[in-house]
Order: C-alpha cells, then structure tokens, then sequence
C-alpha cells in the first residue's frame, strides 16, 4: 500500500507538488496522468526516496519512507523513466548487482535473475555489456532488475517510452498481473490508451495538484459524458483548467 498524506515540495518558487493526499491499495494499478512538468515525476521521486518532501509524509506498506528508507525501499522496485545502467557491465552483471542489493541468496538470486531474463527476453544479450543496448533493451533490463525481489509495490515512470510493440504488450501484461497478484502497481504515464486499458484508478494531476482522483467510469460521469474515451476527458479536464506552459508558472 502506498500513502501520501498532505505532501508538497517545491523547487525554489515553483511548488512541484502541492498537499497531495493519495492512498494506493494493495492489488490496484494506479495510473497518474498530467501534462509535462504537471508534477509527476517529482512524486515518484519521493515515493521511491529520491527526494525529501518538503511538507507532509509517505508511506509504503506502513514504513515511513523518510524515516525507514531501508525497510520502504525493500518493498519497492522502481523504472526511472531514463534506464540508467552501469556501461561497463554486462545485463547479468548489473542484474547480480541489484539482487545482492536487495540481500537475495545466490539460489534465490540465480533463480530470480533467471525467470526475469527468460521473462523480458534478455538472452540473446544479457552477456553484452549495456553500453551497447538500445533504449528498449536497456528499458527491458531495467524492468527486470526492478522485478527481481518480487517488490509489493511496483513504481514506473511512463514504462512504455521506446519500447517495441512487443516489448509493450510484455510490461503491459507485467503490470497487470502483478498488481492481479496482489502488489500495488503506481505508474505514470502520457500513453492515456494504456492507463485507459490497464488502470483501476486514474489521478489527474495538474500544476502540482491532483484535480482528479477515480475510476474512468467516475471521471465519465463527473464529465457528463457517456463512453468517452479517457483521452478526450482528460483534454477536456485539463484543457478547462488552462494548458500550463514553462512561461506561465502556477500563480
Ligand atoms: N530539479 C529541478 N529543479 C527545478 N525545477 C524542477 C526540477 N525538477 C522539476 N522541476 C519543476 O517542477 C515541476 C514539476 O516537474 P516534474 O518533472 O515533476 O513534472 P512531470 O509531470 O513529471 O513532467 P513530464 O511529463 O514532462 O515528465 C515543473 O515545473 C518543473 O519545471
């Protein structure tokens, strides 16, 4: 479970996220949707530890993730929207690397590293050293990486950018059976006929607050709107709001 209780953070003036108040259930696919530099990323951030919130507190499976950062981050695995690896290692590499970061045992971890190169179709170049992959390749190991200690909560920030159509059907069908398997999945994503055909629940986010939170069916009837696809209601939505651009700041 995740829970976001009255969180802001600024960065100098600009307010990146203000009093965000959100709880993701165990076993929910949660999709935060919201224009570039809507605040999105600037959550995850936080949620995954790699920010401090400026105001108010988040918590993963009830562990405070500032003030028990070991045990929040042991239930999380995370997709940065940038696959960073490390060039000089091979894919096992950096997968054997996380693994023993996460404590596992080596049969575990043989075992775990294993079932996520046969599940993301890493084999053919697991052994090559990562500054030779493509973005989706280097996307793929990542999720992998993220995959392998099984995490109770899985964040990923837009996890379908640079895939191939193939790759895409494979993290849609991960997302959605992990959370079918009882985790919380929390992703954000600009690809609204994903979260459209994945999520249990859809936050819209704009300048920094969550001006939505509920089920397409919900934000349908809040729309007044029957069988709109989600695309044309977050347009509408946010358009009613006005479009923020980099030269028009929150006020
Ligand atoms: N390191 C930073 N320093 C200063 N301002 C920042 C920084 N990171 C983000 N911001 C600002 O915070 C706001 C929210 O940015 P954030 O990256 O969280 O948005 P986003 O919704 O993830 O956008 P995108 O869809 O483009 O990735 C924006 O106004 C952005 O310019």
């Amino acid at each position: 479970m995740i829970e976001f209780e009255a969180v802001s953070r600024s960065y100098g003036s600009t307010e990146a996220v203000k009093q965000l108040d959100l709880i993701v259930q165990p076993g929910e696919l949660f999709a935060l949707l919201g224009h570039n530099g809507a605040g999105k990323t600037t959550t995850i951030k936080m949620l995954v530890g790699l920010l401090r919130p400026g105001r108010g507190s988040i918590a993963i499976d009830g562990f405070d993730v500032a003030r028990t950062p070991r045990e929040a981050a042991q239930r999380v695995g995370y997709v940065p929207d940038e696959p960073h690896l490390y060039d000089k290692l091979s894919g096992r590499e950096f997968l054997s690397f996380v693994a023993n970061m996460h404590g596992l045992r080596a049969g575990t971890a043989d075992a775990a590293l294993a079932a996520q190169i046969e599940r993301f179709g890493l084999g053919s170049f697991v052994d090559q050293l990562t500054e030779s992959y493509s973005h989706g390749m280097k996307q793929r190991t990542v999720f992998a990486a993220a995959m392998l200690h099984d995490p109770r909560v899985l964040v990923v920030d837009e996890p379908l950018v640079g895939l191939d159509p193939h790759s895409i059907r494979l993290v849609k069908d991960l997302l959605k059976a992990h959370s079918q398997r009882g985790a919380t999945v929390f992703m954000s994503t600009h690809t609204l006929t994903a979260a459209e055909e994945l999520a249990d629940r859809i936050g819209v986010m704009h300048r920094g607050e969550l001006i939505f939170l509920g089920t397409l069916e919900e934000l349908r009837e809040q729309r007044h709107v029957v069988g709109g696809s989600l695309e044309s209601l977050y347009l509408s939505l946010v358009d009613e709001r006005g479009k923020p651009t980099p030269e028009s700041p929150s006020p």
